[in-house]
């Protein structure tokens, strides 16, 4: 379990990460999720020992990090792919992080073979893809087997397949029981891999929650439905207490639910072509709710 409480960050004048408190539980891949700039990768290192924060405090299993005598067997992490000497091979990098935390050697070979870079393990590492080194540090994180990881942006560089073979690790990993906490600027990422989402703006909390949760409060849930007597039904929805909106050639109706505008259509013989509810895209909720605490926008010349 991570705990991350009253978390703050300033950089001179400026503050990076803003009285952040959240916890990442094991069994859960958690996605922290935030525009860029947001003081993601500043609240990962503070979790990790290093950088020192201006207050607060963040302990993995209820102590800092720099007390974990187990280091890699304790936690595992992947922030920066670019961090490895160009001129070592996959398998020399890992082989220097397993002696130094008195990992047995065999298990250089696991990982390499479990994100797939077993047939590339001699060769140097500047050669790599992006999508390579993104790998290799993800078989970095997992070299220790720990009960707790983080991964900064690991989805950056990597093809399709290689997104959905990352999707499928994480929650592998949650499954085991471990505590995985998986930063990204973009909600589409996060969809399909995580079930819970810490979201920040500007270095404060904006949400912490299930993806359901998050979804429910972004935009607001409407019907969508098509009739060839829009004037009609709108009279009998309006009447009903629900607001219509002409969109195109359908109506969009709140305050009532589609199984409710069916029947009403129904009673008065009114003839539906569809009726579909929309569910709130998380996306949607996503731009709604970081709206103005995004620290770098198009066209911004701050
Ligand atoms: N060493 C530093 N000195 C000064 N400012 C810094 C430093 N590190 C980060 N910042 C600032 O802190 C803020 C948060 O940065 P951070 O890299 O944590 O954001 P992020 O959410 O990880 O963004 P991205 O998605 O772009 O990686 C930014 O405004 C950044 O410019």
């Amino acid at each position: 379990m991570i705990e991350v409480n009253g978390l703050t960050k300033r950089y001179g004048a400026a503050t990076a990460v803003n009285d952040l408190t959240f916890t990442v539980r094991p069994g859960h891949v958690t996605g922290f999720l935030g525009p860029n700039g947001a003081g993601k990768s500043t609240t990962m290192r503070m979790i990790l020992g290093l950088n020192r924060p201006t207050s607060g405090s963040a302990t993995i299993d209820g102590r800092p990090f720099g007390r974990h005598r187990a280091g890699l067997r304790h936690v595992g992490a992947l922030l920066d792919a670019g961090d490895v000497h160009p001129g070592r091979s996959a398998a020399a990098h890992l082989w220097a992080l397993a002696r130094g935390n008195g990992l047995p050697r065999r298990r250089v070979a696991e990982v390499l073979q479990e994100v797939g870079l077993e047939g590339v393990a001699r060769r140097r590492v500047g050669g790599f893809s992006l999508g390579m080194r993104q790998r290799l540090g993800i078989a970095t994180a997992l070299l220790g087997d720990p009960p707790v990881l983080l991964f900064d942006e690991p989805v950056n560089g990597l093809d399709p397949e290689g997104v959905r073979w990352v999707r499928g690790l994480f929650r592998g990993l949650a499954t085991e029981g471990r505590t995985v906490l998986v930063s990204s600027h973009l909600m589409s990422e996060m969809e399909n891999t995580a079930d819970r989402l810490v979201v920040i703006g500007r270095g404060r909390l904006i949400a912490d929650q299930t993806l359901a949760e998050f979804a429910a409060r972004g935009t607001r849930a409407g019907v969508a439905v098509r009739t060839p007597a829009p004037a009609e039904l709108t009279a009998v929805l309006t009447r009903e207490g629900a607001v219509v909106r002409p969109e195109g050639a359908a109506l969009t109706v709140t305050g009532l639910s589609a199984a409710r505008i069916g029947e009403l259509a129904h009673q008065r013989r009114i003839m539906l072509h569809e009726l579909a509810p929309h569910t709130a895209s998380l996306e949607a909720a996503f731009m709604e709710l970081t709206a103005g605490r995004t620290e770098y926008l198009a066209g911004d010349r701050r």
